[in-house]
C-alpha cells in the first residue's frame, strides 16, 4: 500500500530546507558540496576499494555500532576524520551532537529492510547524509505488525540491526487465520545526493525507515537507475542514567520491549 509523500514546507529563510513538522522530519538539500563529496567517497574506497560486491558495506568511526546492544560501544573509538568532523559545526541541531557514525555503501540494487534505530540507547536527533547517489526512503508508520515482530526471538545480532521492524519475514505459523492487520501506508521521499535528513519526534520514534533494494526508482514518474549511494548515519549515544525511552511508540520501544520481558520473566518466577 503506497501513498503520496505527505506535502513538506519550504523554509522562507532558506529554500533548500524542506520540513515536514508534523513528524519532525526535515532535509537539507546541497548540504555538503561536490567537492565534500569527491572527497567522501575517496575516502571511503581507500579503505574498502571493492566497489562490486553486491551488498552494503559499513565503516565507523567515533564510538562504534556495536551490534550485540543496538548502541554505541563503550569502548571502541575510530578518530573522526575531518570530512566528517567539519560537518558538525553546521548541523541543525547543536545542543547535543552525534558521536557515533556509520558510512554506508550502498552498490545499485541493495538496500535496508524496514526497522526503528534503537530508542533507548541513542538521543531523538537521527541523521542520514546522502551521497554518491539518488535514492528513495521508504517510511511507513509502525503499526502491530511491526510491534509483533520486534518482540520475535532474535536470531542474530546482525540480523536485528535491521529485523527490528522488517516486514520482510512470512506469518508465523497459526496466524495465517487470523484477520488482516492495520497496515498503514507507505510513502518514499526521495533524497538527493549531498542532502542531509534529520529524523526527530515520530519520523525517529514511530516510524520505519528502509531502502528499498532495487536497481531503479521511480522519480516524478520516470525510471531513475541508482548509482551506488553513500550515506553518513550520525546519532548520538546514551550512557548511563540517559539509557531509556518514554516515547509516544511503546509498540517498537526497545526499552518497553525491554520492560514487558523483565515483567514477563518476573511473573513466571
Ligand atoms: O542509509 C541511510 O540513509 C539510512 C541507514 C539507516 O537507516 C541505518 O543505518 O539505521
Ligand atoms: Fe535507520
Amino acid at each position: 500500500m503506497q501513498a503520496p509523500p505527505p506535502i513538506p514546507t519550504v523554509d522562507i529563510a532558506d529554500p533548500s530546507i524542506l520540513r515536514w513538522d508534523s513528524i519532525g522530519l526535515m532535509l537539507i538539500r546541497d548540504f555538503i558540496s561536490e567537492e565534500q563529496e569527491a572527497t567522501m567517497i575517496h575516502a571511503f574506497h581507500a579503505r574498502d576499494p571493492a566497489k562490486e560486491g553486491k551488498k552494503r558495506v559499513s565503516q565507523h568511526f567515533g564510538y562504534h555500532f556495536d551490534y550485540s546492544t543496538f548502541g554505541a560501544s563503550e569502548s571502541t573509538f575510530t578518530p573522526l576524520p575531518s570530512y566528517i568532523s567539519d560537518i558538525l559545526p553546521r548541523l541543525p541541531i547543536q545542543h547535543y551532537l552525534p558521536d557515533q557514525f556509520t558510512i554506508q555503501y550502498y552498490p545499485p540494487g541493495s538496500g535496508i529492510p524496514p526497522h526503528v534505530d534503537t530508542h533507548s540507547m541513542f538521543a531523538e536527533a537521527l541523521y542520514s547524509l546522502s551521497f554518491g547517489s539518488t535514492v528513495s526512503m521508504t517510511f511507513r508508520m509502525a503499526g502491530p505488525n511491526d510491534a509483533r515482530k520486534m518482540r520475535l526471538p532474535k536470531r542474530s545480532a546482525q540480523d536485528m540491526e535491521t529485523a527490528a521492524a522488517s516486514s520482510a519475514s512470512s506469518t508465523p505459523p497459526g496466524e495465517e487465520d487470523k484477520p488482516e492487520e492495520v497496515v498503514h501506508p507507505s510513502w518514499e521521499l526521495v533524497l538527493p545526493p549531498r542532502s542531509l535528513l534529520l529524523m526527530t519526534g515520530p519520523s525517529r520514534y514511530g516510524y520505519t525507515h528502509a531502502i528499498r533494494p532495487r536497481k531503479t526508482d521511480i522519480i516524478d514518474g520516470q525510471a531513475v537507475p541508482r548509482q551506488g549511494r553513500y550515506s553518513i548515519t550520525m546519532r548520538s549515544s546514551r550512557r548511563g542514567d540517559e539509557i531509556g525511552c518514554d516515547c509516544a511508540y511503546p509498540g517498537v520501544c526497545d526499552a518497553r520491549i525491554r520492560d514487558e520481558m523483565a515483567a514477563r520473566a518476573a511473573d513466571s518466577r
